[in-house]
C-alpha cells in the first residue's frame, strides 16, 4: 500500500487551514509539515504554534519532518501541539538513540532523516528502534528541487536491509517526487511519497495524488 503524504511547503501560507481541507479532500494519507529552523538549513518556516492551530482542520496523521539543529528542544513542544510523527535527521543528534525514546514517550512515532550524502549506517543500529526512515532525495531546504538518482540505490539497499531483518518500518522519500519519479522510487521499495510542488502546482489535486498512489 503506497501512501502519499503531500507537503504543504509549497501550499499558499495565507490559507494554511483551507489548504488542509482541499489536502483531505484530495484523498492525502498524512500531512507532512517541514519545519525548518534557518541553521540546519537556509530557510524558516513553521512553529508549533502553527501546528497547534493546524490541527483542528483535519484527522490525518500530521507528518513532521524536523530540519533543526538540537532537535530535542522541540520534541516535546512539536507532539503537544498534535505531531503524530515526528523525524529527526540523523545529522542532527549524537544521541540518537535516546532522542527516539524521547519522542515515543510523547506517544508520537518516531523517525530519523539522512539527507542524500548521509550512509546508511547512520541509521542501522536503531532500525528496530524506529516507525519509519525518511531517505531525502533532494538536499533539504526548499520545495521544487530536482531528484537525486543515486537515492534510489539506497533506498532498495535500505528495503532490502528491513525485509531481510523483518522489520516493519516505514520507508519515506521526499524530494522532487512527480509521475517520472514515483515509479521508480516505489519500484526502490519506498511506501510513503512526499510531494510538495507535484500535488500543489497540479491543475487537479486529487488526481496528482491518486496519480502518485497508482505509479508503477
Ligand atoms: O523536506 C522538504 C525539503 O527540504 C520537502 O518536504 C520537499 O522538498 C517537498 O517538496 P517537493 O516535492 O516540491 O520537492
Ligand atoms: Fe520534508
Amino acid at each position: 500500500m503506497i501512501r502519499i503524504a503531500p507537503s504543504i511547503l509549497s501550499a499558499d501560507f495565507a490559507q494554511l487551514g483551507t489548504e488542509i481541507k482541499k489536502l483531505e479532500a484530495a484523498g492525502a494519507d498524512m500531512i507532512h509539515i517541514d519545519v525548518m529552523d534557518g541553521h540546519f538549513v537556509p530557510n524558516l518556516t513553521f512553529g508549533p504554534p502553527v501546528v497547534a492551530a493546524l490541527r483542528q482542520f483535519t484527522a490525518l496523521t500530521f507528518d513532521v519532518h524536523l530540519m533543526v539543529n538540537n532537535p530535542q528542544d522541540l520534541i516535546a513542544p512539536f507532539a503537544r501541539a498534535g505531531a503524530d510523527l515526528i523525524t529527526v535527521h540523523a545529522e542532527t543528534a549524537p544521541h540518537l538513540n535516546r532522542l527516539l525514546q524521547n519522542i515515543k514517550e510523547t506517544g508520537s512515532k518516531a523517525a530519523v532523516a539522512l539527507n542524500p550524502a548521509t550512509p546508511l549506517s547512520m541509521v542501522e543500529e536503531v532500525l528496530t528502534e524506529v516507525d519509519m526512515i525518511l531517505v531525502m532525495s533532494v538536499n533539504p531546504g526548499f520545495g521544487g528541487q530536482k531528484f537525486i538518482p543515486s537515492v534510489l540505490d539506497k533506498l532498495a539497499r535500505l528495503r532490502h536491509e528491513l525485509d531481510k531483518r523483518k522489520l516493519t518500518v516505514d520507508l519515506q522519500v521526499d524530494g522532487g517526487i512527480n509521475a517520472a519519479t514515483a515509479p521508480q522510487v516505489i519500484a526502490a521499495g519506498a511506501n510513503i511519497l512526499v510531494a510538495g510542488s507535484a500535488v500543489f502546482g497540479a491543475p487537479d489535486m486529487k488526481a496528482a495524488i491518486a496519480m502518485l498512489r497508482n505509479a508503477e
